[in-house]
């Protein structure tokens, strides 16, 4: 797969069928990227204008717990689903074709057949965070795309992607506004934090969560 790609030395590849325009891949300490365009921005504008209030369940391990909403469960849209604006039912429906785990797993060099796709809605109120992990060890790939028109540096809320478990040993920090999205294969080295969002914000940090993981795990 890595011969059909171009690489521009600064991770950027040549449009392919089957592969966003642009890439950035890291492979160290893990491999990771930043897209701009997995995405267009008329979706992920649609996805943000139509995100939903209602339906949303806490979750999270830290003192302030932020919210989810299923969309896809082990490969299938939930019924639920069908509440949602016409953008967010088309996107489960992209979610669960082989079109879109084919071109995830494009991007990072990875078959995701067979693995079970879930995905979720997630927005972080002020005081929400994620301290340092590597995510569950029957997650493979995490594809998480930012539903912020405007978010600010100052407001918290960034990802931080790390060199090991300490919240200061940043190697990059990655602003949460649409059209760009993420993209992490797990590993024992894949370190990466969400910042506190501030107080006083008055946005929420708005996202969605895709994990493709093994199959015998919820
Ligand atoms: O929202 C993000 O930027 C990252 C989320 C994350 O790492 C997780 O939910 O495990
Ligand atoms: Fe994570």
């Amino acid at each position: 797969m890595t011969a059909s790609l171009r690489d521009h030395g600064d991770g950027a590849v040549a449009a392919s069928p089957t592969a966003p325009a642009t890439r950035r891949v890291r492979r160290d300490p893990f491999t990771w990227a930043v897209l701009e365009d997995f995405f267009t921005r008329e979706r992920t504008d649609a996805l943000a204008s139509s995100f939903p209030s209602q339906g949303f369940r806490p979750a999270g391990t830290s003192s302030k717990l932020f919210h989810v909403r299923s969309l896809v469960v082990d490969s299938q849209v939930v019924t639920s689903a069908g509440e949602l604006s016409e953008a967010w039912q088309d996107l489960g429906q992209l979610i669960v074709s082989p079109a879109y785990r084919a071109r995830l797993g494009s991007v990072v060099d990875r078959d995701l057949d067979g693995l079970r796709l879930d995905a979720s809605l997630c927005r972080y109120p002020p005081g929400c965070s994620l301290i340092p992990h590597t995510d569950r060890e029957q997650r493979d790939t995490t594809h998480v795309v930012y539903l912020n028109r405007e978010w600010r540096r100052e407001w918290g809320g960034m990802l931080r992607i790390l060199r090991s478990d300490d919240l200061e040993d940043v190697i990059e920090e990655v602003l949460p506004t649409l059209p760009t999205s993420v993209v992490m294969v797990r590993s024992d080295r894949s370190w990466h934090a969400v910042t506190p969002v501030a107080s006083g914000v008055t946005a929420e940090r708005l996202s969605l969560l895709v994990h493709a993981s093994r199959p015998d795990v919820a």
